[in-house]
């Protein structure tokens, strides 16, 4: 469990008489996440995620906030966050930290998904997209290019000559990608940026949701199929690539918006973007850890071995 600042069940009362919620009658930390705190509230009138965010400011939350706003509103399952009943605020303050209270999705992670899955999370991600493109607020993904450059010679120093090669020459490749004509013709909008297996909800084979937008920007659509494919068309213990659920996903995300020619040129080099950007952040969050209580960092060789079958085994679109 990710409990980085413990909230006191008076904290959270009064926190729930702000926005009219029910009273208190359980205040749970959540196993999983590394980002924030995060805690189950249960109330008389039913269950709410409380988040305090312990990196992001005030002022990068609204984007986040106010995006899930609009997609729920735009029918995209995703946790509506909940305002202060005097001030009309979704954006609160608990123990001096920025904070949010949304619904609990009901359903459960699916961590080993089959074609239907991934089929259901490609077409909810397209009219997640879609939807995305009314959404006036902008901001860049925070842990993109630039991030992916300031980070590399943090995390340097840490790897082996192998990996550090690695590495480089990825980054290298992805600075140039990002400086052609086909990326700059690829269409872009908000994505959520970390839509792996467990910030999905299921309740068998249909989806109940999409959550923890935390890590959402304005990026490429293309990026933001990568690093679904990249997670949910997977084997887990290789990271080699897995045709069957693949397809099922590229072919159910086309059949709501079909590719462009310059994402179907592109797809390649997004998955290994995709597989660079969390080989980063997990180096990050390994060898420069935070203080929290049972956080678990994620094991980074797992998307150095996932980039580097990418780069070995580039996908064929048929
Ligand atoms: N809106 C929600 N509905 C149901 N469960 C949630 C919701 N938000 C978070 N959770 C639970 O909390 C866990 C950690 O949340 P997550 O957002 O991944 O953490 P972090 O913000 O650290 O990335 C999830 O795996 C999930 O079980
Ligand atoms: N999905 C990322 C890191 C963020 O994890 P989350 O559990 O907080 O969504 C990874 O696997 O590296």
């Amino acid at each position: 469990m990710a409990v980085f600042t413990e909230v006191s069940d008076n904290e959270a009362r009064e926190l729930l008489r702000r926005m009219q919620l029910g009273d208190l009658q359980s205040l749970r930390g959540i196993e999983g996440g590394i980002e924030n705190t995060n805690y189950f509230l249960t109330t008389d009138q039913g269950e709410w995620v409380l988040t305090l965010f312990e990196r992001l400011s005030a002022e990068q939350l609204p984007f986040y906030l106010h995006l899930m706003k609009h997609l729920a509103h735009a029918g995209i399952p995703v946790p509506e966050p909940q305002a202060d009943r005097n001030s009309g605020d979704i954006l609160h303050q608990v123990c001096g930290k920025p904070a949010a209270v949304v619904q609990k999705l009901s359903g459960r992670s699916q961590l080993a998904p089959a074609a239907v899955h991934c089929a259901a999370v490609g077409a909810m991600l397209a009219r997640m997209h879609l939807a995305g493109r009314s959404y006036e607020r902008s901001q860049p993904n925070l842990r993109g290019l630039p991030w992916w450059n300031e980070t590399a010679p943090i995390v340097l120093p840490h790897l082996d000559p192998a990996a550090a090669g690695l590495l480089r020459s990825e980054l290298a490749y992805q600075n140039h990608i990002a400086a052609s004509s086909a990326y700059a013709a690829l269409p872009r909008g908000p994505v959520h940026a970390d839509l792996f297996r467990d910030n999905v909800m299921f309740d068998g084979e249909q989806l109940t949701g999409f959550f923890d937008f935390y890590f959402a920007g304005v990026d490429t659509w293309l990026f933001d199929l990568a690093v679904c494919l990249n997670d949910w068309s997977i084997d887990l213990a290789s990271g080699a690539h897995d045709a069957e659920r693949a397809r099922a996903m590229l072919a159910a995300y086309q059949g709501v918006r079909p590719l462009t020619a310059a994402e179907r040129e592109l797809l390649c080099a997004m998955l290994r973007a995709g597989a660079l950007r969390f080989w980063i952040s997990r180096l990050w969050d390994f060898h420069l850890p935070r203080e929290a209580s049972m956080l678990k960092a994620h094991d980074p060789t797992h998307f150095e071995r996932v980039l580097r079958q990418r780069i070995a085994h580039p996908l064929r679109l048929d």
